[in-house]
């Protein structure tokens, strides 16, 4: 059944726009992230190398730790869960590891 009341379309215009606004922003937010995970991947490659280098192992647990503790504060003010960033942050870092093993093995 089609909605004949031009009210209802106004509204769902109006709806379909801030839809648009939001993706909108939505799409640049991802581009932000991408572009942010692009230049860590630099850095991190240069500490890969180092420590190719100089036969230092891939993971830094302790190092980890700080990492996981500091992200998880600063989720928390930013009214983020603490528990989606710490494991945004280990899915990030296990792939890390994976390119310095690779960079070891090489
Ligand atoms: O800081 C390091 O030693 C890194 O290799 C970088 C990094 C990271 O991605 O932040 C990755 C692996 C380590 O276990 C800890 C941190």
């Amino acid at each position: 059944m089609t909605d004949q009341n031009p009210e209802h379309a106004a509204i769902d215009g109006a709806v379909r726009e801030e839809l648009e606004r939001l993706r909108d922003s939505i799409d640049n937010i991802d581009a932000a992230v991408v572009h942010m995970l692009a230049e860590r991947f630099k850095c991190t490659q240069q500490v890969g190398r180092l420590k190719a280098e100089h036969r230092l192992p891939p993971a830094d647990p302790e190092r980890e730790a700080r990492q996981i503790a500091r992200l998880r504060q600063l989720a928390e003010s930013a009214k983020l869960d603490p528990a989606f960033a710490e494991k945004l942050l280990n899915f990030i870092i296990a792939e890390v590891i994976r390119h310095h093993e690779t960079m070891a093995r090489a």
